[in-house]
């Protein structure tokens, strides 16, 4: 698709503009004044005394997880994930973290967060999933409709508990728990160590996204795709390790390629955190305007809010600015971010049509009728 200039679009229409959002980390959206908060609260010690100061913390954050690589950048979470080991802290992370995502336009959200590493005060995995669930619900019930938002429940890559954290989900699936993932250091810990996980998921019709292709390359996507059968790839973008540009603009797809594309294998790109990790060195080239171009079923993601100090508006309007994206472009990321969910087609269908649409209708006249095939 090309870019088509947008001077018409103004930051303020991205921030109204409905957004869907498939890929961010409770863990990683924590406001820095709830870190601050928290962290008084239990006696955490935080790397750096701010003072009281939240916006300083925040740079904290952002400046740390710029770091170049994915497991120093992994690292900051310590401090988040310490901070929420009760089930107060949970529920509110998980109010705050709807209250920001209705602030900054979403409409519809799948949060993930690692169950496993929020016991060290003696909660239950039922208890904490519980407790970030009530934390959605008072946020959704006090934004009046204007938000989904379900779980996905993430196990850690490098530990052996997948297995109990995908029956976890499996046993809320009709109670707010809308999928499962993987999440971690990538390079040394293979999607294929986690093959029961996979499977058992597979024969509970249950649906489940890997982190593959963020910090390793396309034999982590492979082994997502053809070993363990992913519905969608948290990052993906080393995919285009397997796409070949000639100088003379001529594109060719290897075979995985190929069939990530022939297959309309959702990627779950996060450009701001990819540039913090090293996985591309800016926004501008980022290989979201190849992978766009080629029309791969692209989404736009935050990923940790709090160690990129974005938001969805922030990672659009990036796109408006590097590529000179405009409404139609916005309209289709979100289109296919929503037909990528892990929500019922009915329902999916229904936010397209009944508020995605609608939403854009205004920046970029009527959708065309086979707006949401594009
Ligand atoms: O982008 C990521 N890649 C791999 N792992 C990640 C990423 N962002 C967050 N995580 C990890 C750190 C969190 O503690 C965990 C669960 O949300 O997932
Ligand atoms: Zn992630």
């Amino acid at each position: 698709m090309s870019a088509t200039p947008s001077p018409d679009l103004s930051r303020d229409d991205v921030l109204r503009a409905p957004k869907v959002l498939l890929h961010d980390h409770l863990d990683g959206g924590l406001r820095p004044s709830t870190v601050l908060e928290l962290a008084r609260e239990v006696g955490h010690e935080l790397p750096t005394d701010p003072d009281g100061d939240a916006a300083a913390l925040g740079r904290w954050f952002a400046d740390a997880a710029d770091s170049g690589s994915l497991e120093r950048y992994l690292e900051t979470f310590t401090h988040t994930v310490a901070v929420m080991q009760t089930a107060d802290a949970l529920t509110r992370v998980a109010r705050e973290c709807v209250e920001d995502l209705v602030a900054d336009g979403v409409v519809y959200a799948e949060v993930r967060y690692a169950p496993e590493q929020h016991l060290e005060d003696g909660l239950s995995l039922d208890e904490v999933v519980a407790a970030v669930q009530r934390g959605f619900d008072e946020g959704v019930a006090a934004a009046e409709g204007r938000i989904v938002v379900r779980q996905l429940l993430t196990a850690m890559r490098h530990a052996a508990r997948s297995m109990e954290i995908a029956e976890l989900a499996v046993q809320w699936r009709d109670r707010g728990v809308a999928g499962f993932d993987i999440a971690g250091a990538e390079a040394g810990y293979p999607p294929t160590r986690h093959l029961d996980a996979f499977e058992y998921l597979q024969r509970e019709n249950f649906h489940f996204t890997i982190h593959a292709g963020e910090a390793f390359g396309t034999p982590s996507i492979w082994e997502a795709l053809q070993w363990c059968g992913a519905d969608r790839l948290g990052h993906g973008v080393r995919i285009v390790d397997d796409i070949t540009v000639a100088e003379d603009g001529s594109v060719e797809l290897g075979r995985l390629a190929a069939y990530v594309r022939d297959k309309r294998i959702p990627l779950e790109l996060c450009p701001a955190s990819n540039v913090q990790t090293g996985a591309a060195t800016s926004v501008a080239e980022h290989p979201i305007g190849l992978l766009t171009d080629l029309r791969f079923r692209i989404t736009v993601n935050t990923d940790n809010r709090l160690m990129s100090g974005t938001s969805m508006t922030e990672e659009m309007w990036s796109l408006v600015e590097a590529f000179g994206y405009g409404a139609a472009e916005l309209r289709w990321f979100t289109i296919n971010a929503m037909k990528s969910a892990f929500l019922p087609f009915d329902e999916r269908l229904a936010l397209i049509d009944e508020v995605i649409k609608p939403g854009y209708a205004g920046l970029v006249g009527p959708a065309p009728a086979d707006g949401a095939a594009r």
